[in-house]
């Protein structure tokens, strides 16, 4: 029988986590629970702690934005947690998982989601997901540049 194929997404769990070590226990458990919705494997994980061109780089597309300064302010405020998630649709279902960028909009919305429930504000939402196969290699090879994402995938499709 053909086994699903798996997919990759970056994962970030932003600062403001990171200063709760029960807090990401808890994330890691229900980001690793069997079930339909969850049971991601984690393939890379490293804290990061970044200066303020590292923010810049990788918020690139955001910089002239209003809220670029604050966004590069939260992001280097402390370290935080890089992590390389496989499952299959990957990408939709940690999105999935995570809810919308908005924690308000999460509470109301998607109650059960990781920014409705650990989530402060729109710029503090504690977590990031790549939103395509494209953006999810370029997020990796940031953070984790030994991971050659092509032959992960190549390798994947044997
Ligand atoms: N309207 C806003 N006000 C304040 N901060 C914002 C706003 N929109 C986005 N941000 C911050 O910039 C980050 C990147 O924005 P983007 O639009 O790429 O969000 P996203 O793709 O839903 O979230 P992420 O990329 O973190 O998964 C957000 O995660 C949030 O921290």
């Amino acid at each position: 029988m053909l086994l699903p194929r798996r997919q990759l997404t970056l994962a970030l769990l932003k600062p403001d986590l990171c200063a709760n070590p029960n807090t990401i226990s808890k994330i890691i458990s229900r980001i690793t629970a069997t079930n339909q919705h969850n049971n991601f494997e984690i393939i890379r994980q490293r804290e990061i702690l970044w200066r303020q061109q590292d923010a810049e780089a990788f918020y690139a597309e955001h910089r002239g934005r209003f809220f670029f300064e604050r966004l590069c302010g939260y992001m280097t405020s402390g370290p935080f947690m890089a992590l390389v998630l496989a499952r299959q649709d990957a990408i939709k279902e940690w999105r999935a998982l995570i809810g919308p960028t908005h924690p308000w909009r999460a509470r109301i919305n998607a109650p059960n989601t990781l920014r409705s429930l650990y989530g402060l504000t729109d710029t503090r939402n504690s977590f990031h997901g790549s939103d395509s196969d494209e953006t999810a290699k370029r997020e990796i090879e940031f953070f984790f540049p030994e991971l050659d994402v092509d032959a992960w995938r190549r390798q994947e499709e044997k």
